[in-house]
């Protein structure tokens, strides 16, 4: 017997930004990071971060609901997880893409459907700002958010890439727009034979510099101010471009594939990585919704399959093409010189 259709998921899906919320701003009030000491009674929490007597008890009890905090008759708690990942004393912290989620993309998000009407972006574009890079370079807070959201959200692929890449036959690599600098601090941790670049824009190496330092592999990294627009990318062996193609359309895709080629020597390999959309496009759904985020926040940036990606890597003449997957929607690309 066929199951009778539900529209439990339309409904779920359609209120989704509810729960989305709700952990958005138990992030913004630091809920997690003053629990990370131990439980708490019920007032105690209420007066640490300042909620309405009419909200704190359906706010808490909604985040032991979620799966988010522990209860114990008055006392809540954080659980393994987000004591783990969202108490921002801890180097584990992966909180920076959802503070970046909550000030940014959650307010643009609701300008979605005019970005699908329009093809126009949703962010300070609307105000006539002229890029997402210049209004986040800006403001040093905006900027220092943005650079460690990026180590949030690409932690997980920076570890494999570190692990699973054939290292061991290269002795030099870039990592092109490194921001706070964590493949390239992952690569180096588990490569000790290896030297490394960071390339990006010059605002971006005091976040580098002292992320590396804290990292404890300053001593065989080196960060390399510059704009790929108007300079050549620093030699090296291997070139990574993370999260790279997609801010940009696709003559600068091609413009910068190409100046990775020029980077390499014969035998050098090109590692483009992203939450690339499978090629039938229609697995992948975060990074379909990526490509969307990518409408909302650039004027010309898209994400892309492994297919797409291999071809324009063809054309500018790397060969061994090959696609593999990293961890969760992200997979890479590598191409050899
Ligand atoms: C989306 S972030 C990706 C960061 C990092 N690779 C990752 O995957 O987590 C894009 C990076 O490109 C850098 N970038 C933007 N425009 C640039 C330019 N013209 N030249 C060099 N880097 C640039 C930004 O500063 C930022 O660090």
């Amino acid at each position: 017997m066929s199951e009778q259709p539900s529209p439990e998921k339309i409904l779920q899906t359609g209120l989704a930004f509810w729960a989305s919320k709700t952990l958005l701003s138990a992030i913004e009030i630091d809920l997690f990071t003053k629990l990370a000491d131990g439980a708490k009674p019920f007032d105690v929490i209420r007066d640490l971060v300042g909620l309405h007597p009419r909200s704190a008890r359906d706010f808490l009890d909604a985040l032991v609901a979620l799966g988010f905090l522990e209860r114990t008759g008055d006392l809540y708690s954080n659980t393994i997880e987000t004591n783990l990942f969202l108490d921002r004393t801890k180097p584990s912290y992966v909180g920076g893409i959802l503070e970046m989620a909550n000030h940014r993309l959650y307010p643009f998000w609701g300008h979605l459907t005019d970005a699908l009407r329009t093809g126009q972006p949703q962010n300070e574009y609307r105000t006539g700002d002229p890029s997402l890079f210049e209004t986040l370079y800006a403001d040093p807070d905006r900027l220092k958010e943005f650079l460690s959201a990026m180590t949030g959200v690409s932690r997980g692929s920076n570890v494999a890439i570190a692990q699973r890449f054939p290292w061991k036959d290269y002795r030099t690599f870039v990592d092109v727009g490194t921001a706070q600098g964590d493949l390239a601090v992952q690569i180096a941790k588990a490569n000790p034979h290896l030297q490394g670049f960071g390339f990006d824009l010059p605002q971006v190496a005091p976040f580098f510099e002292e992320y590396s330092t804290t990292s404890g592999v300053a001593d065989r990294l080196s960060f390399v101010p510059g704009d790929f627009f108007q300079h050549d990318l620093p030699k090296a062996d291997v070139v990574l471009m993370g999260h790279i193609l997609h801010d940009w359309d696709l003559p600068t895709k091609k413009m910068l594939i190409a100046k990775a080629f020029d980077a390499v020597p014969s035998g050098g390999a090109l590692v483009v990585y992203e939450a690339l959309i499978d090629d039938d496009r229609s697995k992948n759904a975060f990074g379909l919704m990526m490509s969307l985020n990518m409408l909302i926040e650039t004027p010309g940036g898209f994400d892309y399959t492994g297919a797409n990606c291999s071809g324009w890597m063809k054309e500018a003449g790397f060969s061994q093409i090959r696609v593999e997957h990293l961890v969760g929607p992200d997979s890479m690309v590598i191409g050899i010189k």
